[in-house]
Order: C-alpha cells, then structure tokens, then sequence
C-alpha cells in the first residue's frame, strides 16, 4: 500500500491533495502565494488540525519568499502582517497559531534578512517531517488502548489526509490493526461537510482496514445494543483542563459513550494543547456558512430561504474523557496535571 501523502513541497509550490474533491477525484491543487495558502485553509482543500499547522508553516514561507524590505526590522514586520491573515484562516485549530508562531521565532532568530526565506522554508520541511514522526509515536502509545476482537467508533477525519501522515484518532486504529488485533470499526458520516463518509471511509479503503459507515444519528443506538467496545477521536484545542474541541458531534459522542459505560478517548500531538486556556469556555468556535447544511454539492437539502445554524467544532468536558493519547504517552486525569506533563516532555 502506498502511503496517503495530502502535502507536498515540491520546488517551491505546496502541492495541496484537494479534500473538497474526494473521494470523487483525487486532484492536486497547486499553491504558490501564501494568500492560496490562506484560501485553501478556508476552503477546507486542507483541513484537520495537524494538517492546517503544516499548511500554515508553508504559508509563512511563501510569504516571506515574496517581501522586498529595505531592511530586517521592516521585513519582519511586513512578514507578521500576512502572517496576521494566515492565523485568521481558520480560528479553532490551535495548531495554526503554534505553527505561525514557531515560524516567526525563527525569522525573529535570523540575523540577515536575506537569508530568511530560505531558513522559514527549511522550518516548515522541518515541521511537516516531525509531523509524521510525531503520528507514528502516537500510534505506538495508543495501540493498547485498541480492543482485541471488540469493535471502535471514529468520528470526522482525523487520518493521514489530516495531518501530514498517519494520522492521529485513525493512526492510533491503524496502529493497533498493523500490530495484529483485530477489532470491527465504525465511522460516523460526519455531517455537514461528511469528512466521515467522504474522506475517513476513502482512507481505510487505502489501508485495507473493513470499516462501517454509519450516520451520525445511529452511534446512540448502536452504543445501546453494545456494538460499540470505544471511541477514540482527534481534537482541535485542548484546554489545560483536558476540555476537548473537536469535530461538531463529538461531545454527543462522548455522553453517549459515557451513558453506555464505554470509553472514550482522544488521540493527539502535544501541539494541539493549549495550556493558555484553562478550560475549553474560552475556545473559539468557528462559525462556518449556513449553505453547508442546506445545501449539498450544489443541490438543495433543505427549502430555500431556510436558517441553518452551522458551527464547525463543539467542547466535550474534560469529565468525559478516559485519556488523552499524545506522542509522549497516554495522559490520565487529572489533566490538569497529566498534560503539563505531557507538554513539557513526558508523563
Ligand atoms: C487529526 S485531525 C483532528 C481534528 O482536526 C479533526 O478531528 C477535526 O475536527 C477536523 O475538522 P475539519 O473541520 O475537517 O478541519
């Protein structure tokens, strides 16, 4: 099996796998200006957090590729005015803002401003490699959590087409199915955009790993006839608390889960903890067009002049969370010990 790779770099363009197209067709669609960058973020041609950090970290690049500045002091400033617009591309993924700011230290690191274009797009190859490292260690931890002849539940995407490789949620099943368990999975459809039925069923076809679509509504139920052993998702921000914001109808999730006696966890990079909040009410939300839930690749769901209210992630409290699965080990609560920990080295 040839491995899913949605981000390429490749003299000097971001070769971007366009997710609004799968799983109909697999096209590129070429970046070459960090505004395309920003775009495609919006867009969700990319999407996922990992995925958007790597994006945004290529951004940041391109961006300082295309500054002239008489000198240093005036081109780092013009280069945190785009990068401004990048952090705005999307506002809930933190990873988006802790990939903006490691590129900026670096730039702010460089003594000549000639040469710091060269050293941003060697720092975003740097992030994009550690990402796929960062997924296979966090695959490695999560893997006992995996059942041997149970079944587990995914919600949205969180594969390779999410990050840069692997995976984070499906990499930890990945993981836990290449180690020889065997285990029935389940994917939600994942409504409105259907990264579920699109994108994560497109993956496990690729991987060879048997898994059901089911719709949204129907996890409540089959949780109830105990088809579902756990459920393990991504997340976008985790507050210092352990409070999660994930994909919308992941805390729908994780009460049923927890009014079914079964586990729940998250799997995801140290990158992804925000330790500046201390509990997930101060999470933003992005709010994304009312059209994705009336209408679908062009076709109306629903009457016309219709209000639909469309917020891309919702917080699932930290009480309902078994564990947290980082590239550093597997976190318990109290998170807000566990994730200190893990974010300054180990737990
Ligand atoms: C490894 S991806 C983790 C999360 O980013 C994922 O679960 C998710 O919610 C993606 O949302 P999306 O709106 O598709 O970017």
């Amino acid at each position: 099996m040839s491995e899913i790779r949605p981000i390429r770099w490749q003299e000097g363009k971001l070769l971007l796998l366009d997710q609004t197209r799968l799983p109909v067709d697999e096209t590129t669609f070429v970046v070459e200006r960090y505004e395309q960058a920003v775009a495609a973020i919006r867009e969700m041609r990319v999407r996922g957090a990992p995925a958007i950090g790597v994006t945004a970290a290529y951004a940041v690049a391109m961006a300082a590729r295309d500054i002239r500045a008489s000198d240093r002091a005036e081109f780092l400033s013009a280069l945190e005015q785009d990068c401004v617009h990048i952090r705005a591309a999307r506002p809930t993924a933190v990873n988006l803002g802790w990939a903006v700011d490691r590129m900026m230290n670096v730039a702010e690191s460089v003594d000549s401003a000639k040469e710091i274009p060269d050293r941003l797009v060697a720092e975003a190859e740097e992030i994009h490699r550690e990402d796929e490292a960062i997924n296979r260690l966090l695959g490695d931890y999560g893997k006992e959590l995996m059942p041997d002849g149970g079944s587990v539940l995914t919600h949205c995407n969180t594969g390779a087409l999410a990050t840069s490789a692997f995976g984070t949620a499906l990499g930890v099943i990945r993981a836990g199915w290449e180690s020889g368990k065997r285990f029935e999975v389940f994917n939600t459809e994942t409504r409105p955009w259907l990264q579920g039925a699109r994108l994560t069923s497109w993956e496990f076809q690729k991987l060879g790993i048997p898994a059901t679509l089911l719709a949204d509504s129907a996890a409540g139920m089959l949780m109830r006839q105990g088809r579902i052993g756990c459920v393990i998702t991504g997340a976008d921000r985790i507050a210092a608390n352990g409070d999660t914001a994930n994909k919308i109808g992941t805390y729908m999730l994780a009460v049923l889960a927890r009014e079914n006696g079964i586990p729940f966890y998250i799997a995801a990079p140290t990158s992804t903890i925000d330790l500046a909040l201390p509990n997930g009410d101060g999470i933003e939300i992005e709010q994304r067009p009312p059209e994705e839930v009336t209408r679908y690749g062009g076709v109306a769901t629903a009457p016309e002049g219709v209000s639909a209210v469309n917020p891309a992630f919702d917080v699932t409290p930290h009480h309902y969370i078994d564990a947290i699965v980082t590239e550093r080990g597997i976190a318990s609560p109290p998170y807000t010990e566990s994730l200190i920990l893990a974010v300054n080295g180990g737990n």
